[in-house]
């Protein structure tokens, strides 16, 4: 077992790098290579890359894709993705195809609103919390006015502050539940900057309080902290067309077309076990946007799955129905983005994917980001209802199997043709690869 290490965040790189080689890889200096492999030589923008966080030895690569021909509320977009899964890209574009001889997609935000929480125990008289708060909220709010001054020119700033009584979920326990408007951030800064003020003050103010007794003015702040749950921080996105206009086969006419869709959306609302699967690959495309614009991805997962859960069971992220004839398909997504703030002006291809974006704000990159979440998701259904999901997956994964057993490129050139009309299984690869060698 490695002995436990005092003082490693103070070593210099190349020390960091010699001590994990010694004591995880027997010393094995190949180690040091592969790491080294990965160095940018720019050393500028290499130093650049280790400051982005703490401990680092070397650069972790993901493909930077991009998805053209997005017709978004009649413009045309191409979008940039991060993501090392196969067939994500292949699956938004084709579906970005598809509809934008549809009318494109259409986007709307529906608010931007944020939100954080002082939580806080108290132990006395709730009646006479709730006077005290009364008394003071203005106080509060105008005490953080060095705090939002630049917000609220940027047509943000706090919003309101809510005294909220949890004690019939545990003893003693209240919030100050507080909203914000963060312009183009995220806004974790800002709102915890805020957050941490009023906790201050709260405390403060209630020391001073004549209104309470000596135990009561000793509110104990057990933490200040910005919420990943937006349910006010929504984009919506949606595509429709009349039911003749979707894909008809012989296997299945446009009108079974739309109404198996239907059904499979159907499914994923009332089945969470589907639900999970089908929000997945909702989030196979707005992960793959958020970070190529080097925003939170950790955040958007944890607040869209909670948003998922609001009626009490996980569901859909999306929705299809069919009125009048015509086929209607949309998401409603709540998504704390930003385009300033963040690694958004330092990382160079973050500024590039914004750039190709055409420096979108955050209410725009919401929309997007929505728009890749729905045309990935109708791509997988699309998938699933007819061909199945294996058919295109695997042969977008096909390049990764063959990375995989070392094809040469004139092995790939021969095998990318064959399975063009043979299923790809990793089995069926390795039989026509040994086939090749022998
Ligand atoms: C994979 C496809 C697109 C093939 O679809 P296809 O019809 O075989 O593709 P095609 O070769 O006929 O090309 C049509 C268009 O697709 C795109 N396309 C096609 N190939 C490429 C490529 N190499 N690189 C870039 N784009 C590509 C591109 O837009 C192309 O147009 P073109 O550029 O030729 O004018 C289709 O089968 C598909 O959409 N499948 C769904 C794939 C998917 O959802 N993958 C996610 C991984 S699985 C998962 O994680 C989630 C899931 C599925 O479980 C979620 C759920 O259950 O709901
Ligand atoms: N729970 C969470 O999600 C947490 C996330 N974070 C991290 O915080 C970072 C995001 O925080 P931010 O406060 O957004 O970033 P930030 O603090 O880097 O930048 C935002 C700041 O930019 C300034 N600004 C300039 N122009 C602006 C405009 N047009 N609109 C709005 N602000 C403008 C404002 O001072 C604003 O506070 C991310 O890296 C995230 O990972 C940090 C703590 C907790």
């Amino acid at each position: 077992m490695t002995s436990i290490v005092s003082g490693f965040s103070k070593l210099s790189k190349e020390d960091k790098i010699n001590w994990m080689v010694a004591h995880h890889f027997d010393n094995d200096q190949k180690t040091i290579n592969v790491l080294k492999t990965y160095w940018n030589s720019d050393q500028a923008l290499q130093q650049l890359h280790d400051e982005f966080a703490e401990n680092t030895i070397s650069n972790y690569y993901l493909p930077f894709s991009i998805a053209p021909n997005f017709l978004i509320n009649g413009n045309r977009y191409t979008i940039p993705m991060a993501i090392e899964e196969s067939s994500v890209v292949a699956a938004a574009s084709k579906a970005a195809k598809f509809w934008q001889d549809r009318g494109g997609f259409t986007t709307k935000v529906e608010s931007m609103v944020k939100v954080g929480q002082v939580h806080f125990s108290y132990n006395g008289n709730p009646e006479k919390l709730k006077t005290f708060f009364k008394d003071v909220k203005s106080k509060i709010i105008s005490s953080a006015a060095h705090l939002s001054k630049n917000m609220e020119k940027r047509g943000g700033g706090i919003k309101d502050i809510e005294l909220r009584d949890k004690t019939s979920e545990m003893k003693h326990y209240y919030q100050l539940h507080c909203t914000f408007g963060t312009a183009d951030a995220m806004g974790a800064n800002f709102i915890n900057s805020c957050l941490e003020h009023f906790a201050k003050q709260l405390t403060i103010l209630a020391t001073n309080y004549i209104g309470f007794s000596n135990e009561e003015k000793n509110l104990e702040i057990i933490m200040s902290i910005l919420s990943n749950y937006v349910p006010e921080c929504i984009a919506t996105a949606s595509v429709s067309c009349p039911v003749t206009d979707l894909p008809n086969t012989k296997q299945l006419s446009a009108t079974q077309y739309a109404e198996k869709f239907i059904k499979a959306v159907q499914i994923a609302k009332i089945e969470p076990y589907r639900a999970v699967t089908h929000n997945k690959g909702i989030m196979n495309g707005i992960d793959a946007v958020v970070l190529a614009t080097g925003n939170d991805f950790r955040a958007i997962e944890a607040g869209a799955h909670a948003y998922a859960s609001r009626k009490g069971s996980y569901s859909s992220l999306t929705n299809a129905t069919i009125t009048n004839d015509v086929f209607s398909f949309s998401i409603k997504i709540p998504l704390a983005l930003g385009t300033v703030g963040g690694l958004t002006s330092l990382h160079p291809l973050v500024k590039l994917a914004l750039q190709l974006l055409g420096n979108p704000n955050a209410e725009k990159l919401m929309e997007i980001t929505a728009v890749a979440g729905l045309a990935q998701n109708f791509a997988a259904i699309n998938s699933l209802i007819t061909s199945g999901i294996q058919q295109g997956h695997m042969k977008m994964h096909l390049m990764n199997i063959l990375n995989q057993l070392k094809a040469t490129n004139s092995e790939k050139k021969q095998l990318i043709e064959y399975f063009k009309t043979n299923a790809v299984t990793h089995s069926e690869v390795v039989v026509q690869i040994e086939k090749l060698r022998q």
